[in-house]
Formats: C-alpha cells, sequence, structure tokens
C-alpha cells in the first residue's frame, strides 16, 4: 500500500493572496512615492534655482540704481566744490549738507589732487589734513571718473566702501575727488537695501565685491571674508546672472541664484540651502503618505476579504481531501462554489469520492459473502452479531446442515454438491424476511438469524424450511432432507456465544434422533428450573 506522508503547511492560497496582494500594493505605493518624490524635488529644486535668481536679479538692479543715484549726488556735489574750492566754509557746508540730504551715507570725503584730504563729514573723524596712504585709497586719483572703491580700511578705520566721483574745473583740470563712505559693518544703507529681503524661508543674500571679498552678508562676522573659492563667485565674474547649485565655503549645499551690479562690478548672491528645501519636500511627502495610508488600509482589506472569497471553496475541498485521505467516513458536504476551477475540482473530487466509496462499501461485501451462495459468510456473520449485541436487538438462531451430504457428493459428484448447497440457500432466501441474516457457516452448514423473533416462532420457520427441502426435488440429486436445531439470544442464554452453540447442540440432537427434524433448545429459566 502505498504510503501518503502528510505535510502541513503553514502557508494557504488566502495567505499567498494576500501576501501577493500586499507586495503589488505596497510596491506600487513606493513606485508612486518615489517617483513623485524626484519629480517634486527636479520641481523644487528648478523653482527655487529660479526665483533665487529672479531675486538676485531684482536685488542687483536696486543696488545698481541706488549706487548711481550716489554718483549723481556726488556729481552734483563736486559742481559746487568745483565752484568754492578756495572757500573752505562753503565746502563745509556742502559735506554736511551732502550728509544731511540722504541717510546713504556714513562719511563724506574731499580730498585734493595730491592726496591730501582736505575736508571731513562728520568732523570727528578728524582725518582732515592728512594724507591718502595706500594703493586703494589713492586709485581714484589715478583713475580721474567716477569709481567705486573697496571693500578697504579707511583711514578712520572702518571697513567700508565708497563711491567716489573727480572734480574739474572750469578749464578740465583735475583737482582731485569727493567720496562718499558706506560703512560695512552694523548699520549701514546696504542692510538695509538688502536685508529687508531676508526671507522667512531661509533663503539670504549676500554681496561680493569685485576683489571677491563680502561687502554684504547678514552674518556681519563674515564681512571682508574672501570667498572667491565659491563657484557661484566664480561664475558671477564669467555672466551677468544664473543659478547654481553648489556647495558654499561653509560646507553646506544651496541653491543660489546670483547677479552682477553693473555699475560697480559688484556680485548678489541669494541662496538657500538645500536641506530647507528638501524638508519642504519631505513635509509634502508625508501628508502625501498620510492622505494615503487609509486608501491603502481600505485596499488591503477589500484584497483580505476577496481573497478570503476566492481561497475559501478550495480550503474546503482541501479539508475534505484531508478528511478523504485520514479515512475518515464524510458524507460529501456541498461546498459554494462560484468561479470555474473551484466548481470542477469540486466536482471531479464529488464525482471520485462517490465512487471510491461505492467500490469500497462492493469489496466490503465481497469480503463479507460466501461467493457459492450468494449468503453471508462467517465474517459477515460476525459483523451482524456484534451490530445485534450492540443494539440488544433479540433474535432467534436456526442452525441447519444437510442429512448425509457426503453421499450426495459421492454419488453424483462434488459439482451437484455445489448446485444442492445453493438450491438450499435459495430455499432458505425464500423461507425468510428481508430483515433476517442468513449465512453460511460452513461446507453444509447453515446459520439464520431471524431479529426480533420468538423461539417458538422461529421453530415453526425451521419446520417450514425442513419441510419445504424435504418435497423439492433438486435437479440431479433428488430429494434431500435437513436437521434444524433452534435456540434465541437472550431467552436461552445471555450469552450470545452459548445461545449459537445451544443451537448448534439442537442440530446434532436433531441427527441424533434420526434425521429430518427439528430441535428446539430449552429455554434458560427452563434450565433453572
Ligand atoms: N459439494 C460440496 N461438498 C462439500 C462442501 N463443503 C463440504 N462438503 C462435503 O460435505 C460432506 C460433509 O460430510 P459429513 O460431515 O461427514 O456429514 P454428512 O455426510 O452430511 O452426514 P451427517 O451430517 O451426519 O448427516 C463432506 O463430504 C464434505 O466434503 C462444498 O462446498 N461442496
Amino acid at each position: 500500500m502505498v504510503q501518503i506522508n502528510k505535510t502541513t503547511h503553514w502557508l494557504d492560497l488566502k495567505k499567498l493572496i494576500l501576501i501577493l496582494a500586499s507586495l503589488c500594493i505596497f510596491t506600487s505605493l513606493l513606485n508612486a512615492l518615489f517617483s513623485s518624490y524626484q519629480v517634486q524635488k527636479q520641481v523644487m529644486v528648478t523653482d527655487t534655482l529660479e526665483a533665487n535668481r529672479a531675486y538676485a536679479t531684482k536685488l542687483a538692479d536696486v543696488t545698481d540704481l541706488f549706487l548711481q543715484s550716489v554718483l549723481m549726488q556726488l556729481k552734483a556735489s563736486s559742481n559746487v566744490i568745483a565752484q568754492n574750492l578756495n572757500n573752505s566754509a562753503q565746502i563745509d557746508n556742502e559735506l554736511k549738507q551732502m550728509l544731511v540730504r540722504t541717510n546713504s551715507f556714513d562719511s563724506v570725503v574731499l580730498v585734493s589732487a595730491s592726496g591730501k584730504i582736505i575736508g571731513a563729514q562728520p568732523s570727528s573723524l578728524g582725518i582732515t589734513g592728512t594724507m591718502l596712504k595706500n594703493e586703494v585709497e589713492t586709485s581714484p586719483l589715478r583713475k580721474q571718473t567716477p569709481y567705486i572703491v573697496g571693500p578697504f580700511i579707511s583711514p578712520a578705520g572702518n571697513l567700508m566702501v565708497s563711491p567716489t566721483h573727480p572734480i574739474f574745473d572750469n578749464n578740465g583740470n583735475y583737482l582731485g575727488f569727493i567720496a562718499a563712505g558706506i560703512y560695512l559693518k552694523g548699520d549701514n544703507i546696504l542692510g538695509k537695501l538688502l536685508s529687508n529681503h531676508h526671507h522667512q524661508d531661509k533663503t539670504y543674500v549676500y554681496v561680493t565685491g569685485p576683489n571677491g571679498k563680502l561687502i554684504y552678508h547678514h552674518d556681519d562676522h563674515r564681512i571682508g571674508q574672501d570667498v572667491t573659492a565659491n563657484e557661484v563667485v566664480t561664475s558671477l565674474t564669467r555672466k551677468g546672472s544664473g543659478a547654481n547649485q553648489i556647495i558654499n565655503t561653509q560646507g553646506v549645499e544651496m541653491l543660489a541664484g546670483y547677479a552682477s551690479v553693473e555699475t560697480s562690478g559688484w556680485g548678489v548672491v541669494a541662496q538657500r540651502p538645500l536641506a530647507v528645501t528638501m524638508s519642504q519636500l519631505s513635509d509634502t511627502m508625508s501628508h502625501v503618505l498620510k492622505t494615503t495610508v487609509p486608501f491603502t488600509v481600505f485596499l488591503l482589506i477589500c484584497v483580505l476579504g476577496f481573497g478570503g472569497l476566492i481561497a475559501k471553496p478550495l480550503w474546503r475541498l482541501a479539508k475534505l481531501s484531508e478528511q478523504v485521505q485520514d479515512g475518515r467516513n464524510i458524507d460529501f458536504p456541498h461546498v459554494a462554489t462560484w468561479y470555474y476551477e473551484a466548481t470542477w475540482l469540486y466536482q471531479a473530487m464529488h464525482g471520485s469520492v462517490k465512487h471510491l466509496g461505492a467500490q469500497v462499501q462492493r469489496f466490503d461485501d465481497e469480503r463479507k459473502q460466501d461467493q457459492l451462495t450468494l449468503l453471508f459468510n462467517r465474517r459477515g456473520m460476525e459483523k451482524w452479531l456484534e451490530t445485534a449485541y450492540e443494539q440488544a436487538t433479540p433474535f432467534s438462531i436456526i442452525a441447519l446442515d444437510i442429512d448425509h451430504f457426503k453421499r450426495v457428493n459421492d454419488t453424483f459428484g462434488h459439482h451437484i454438491g455445489d448446485t444442492v448447497i445453493q438450491k438450499l440457500a435459495e430455499l432458505m432466501r425464500r423461507n425468510a424476511r428481508e430483515q433476517d441474516h442468513l449465512c453460511r457457516s460452513g461446507g453444509e452448514e447453515f446459520l439464520m438469524f431471524l431479529p426480533h423473533v420468538e423461539i417458538s416462532q422461529a421453530t415453526k420457520i425451521a419446520e417450514r424450511l425442513r419441510h419445504c427441502t424435504e418435497t423439492t426435488v433438486f435437479a440431479d440429486a433428488g430429494h434431500i432432507t435437513i436437521s434444524l436445531g433452534v435456540s434465541h439470544w437472550p431467552t436461552c442464554s445471555e450469552d450470545l456465544h452459548h445461545a449459537l452453540k445451544l443451537a448448534d447442540r439442537s442440530l446434532y440432537q436433531a441427527k441424533a434422533n434420526g434425521r429430518n427434524r427439528v430441535e428446539q433448545a430449552v429455554l434458560a429459566n427452563h434450565n433453572a428450573a
């Protein structure tokens, strides 16, 4: 017999569907999030770069306008001064007026063609009468054009830039220059112009001079610092405006827009840390995730429910086949199948189990049947007795045996003997009811079990069978007779085997009393008496 090893799987179809669907859902979700993250990132970086470029351009234009207006003011004053160069009171007055007329300057200085400071406001600077010393300070003397100096440390010790304008007399002789000082540290006009635009979103602005040093930065300490190493500053010297993603001199990744100031050659840079832009993106993505999660959960619940519906018929069929394999007697129940594969599997299983059941039943019947007479054999008899005993069904027993059967065999042959046995079985069937149990217990020995039939009635039935046999002509063998013994369970004996023995004893009693007769066992209470 083929031994089937039963394997228990923790994984079933429902779980498989759930795992597969979850994988699909999560992969799609991750894919969608990743793609939208990439697209959003690209859009935000591009937008920020463009916004910063536009912003830097606007600030560069504002700064340019401011410097042009300063130079215009210096030009106006230089004309006045050229007319009154020998009138020191008038010059002082003009320098004072220059400071008062606008809040744009921190100081005003008048320098002669020889490089001597011949007037300075506010007078507290205390530099009048001193000579310009270094190359930077004296550069306007060489250029003799409107020119912006710096950044540099002024003779009074301030870090500053200084728009200058030359002074010429009516004959075109160079007389010197007038310079406006704009201090770079502390509260100054550049800060006022640029810091107003300092954004809440961490965008900030700085301005570099033509020499790559910081002219303006919201962090005061950095003013004057050399930032020529910065990629943007390099780009500024090459083209007017643009935008770049760069790493600044502090090692921070920045999205920088830049533009140069035409009048001065300064560069304005508006930049925002990439991390700030990315944190906004993270907020957006976590918001997207939050709005997606309920739908994903709903989708998973649907998949779970639908997966259950798909798996249920197959799961029930698997359970049924497990029972069939275990050999458990199953009354094949109806399984609701709602799709093609499950319906056909159910029908195939149902058909096979039914066919198998019928086969098993047939084999079982054959095992309990005598093949010559088709009556029950000893195995069939024992099964019936077991059931009757368990159910406490009272019954009469008729044991019968063909008289001198050996002679039949000897006279007519074994084959004719067999037909006699078959014919007698037929007579027994005719004299019995459907519920009676008829057995061939040995060669020419038979037993009849008659449920719910009292012994007196059974004796009459035995007598009828004896008579019927005696009067029947058996083809080829002629007439035969039988002897019969009758007992009853439990009235003859409560011991089943003893009741059988009593029927057998009565049979031998009938043989001993001359054969072709019926003998009845004595009832148990009669025995006792
Ligand atoms: N043809 C045939 N003969 C069988 C079969 N089974 C047993 N026999 C024969 O039945 C005979 C029984 O003989 P015995 O036990 O001596 O009894 P008997 O001749 O019937 O005599 P009593 O029973 O004393 O009347 C034997 O000759 C067996 O060979 C069978 O299946 N077919």
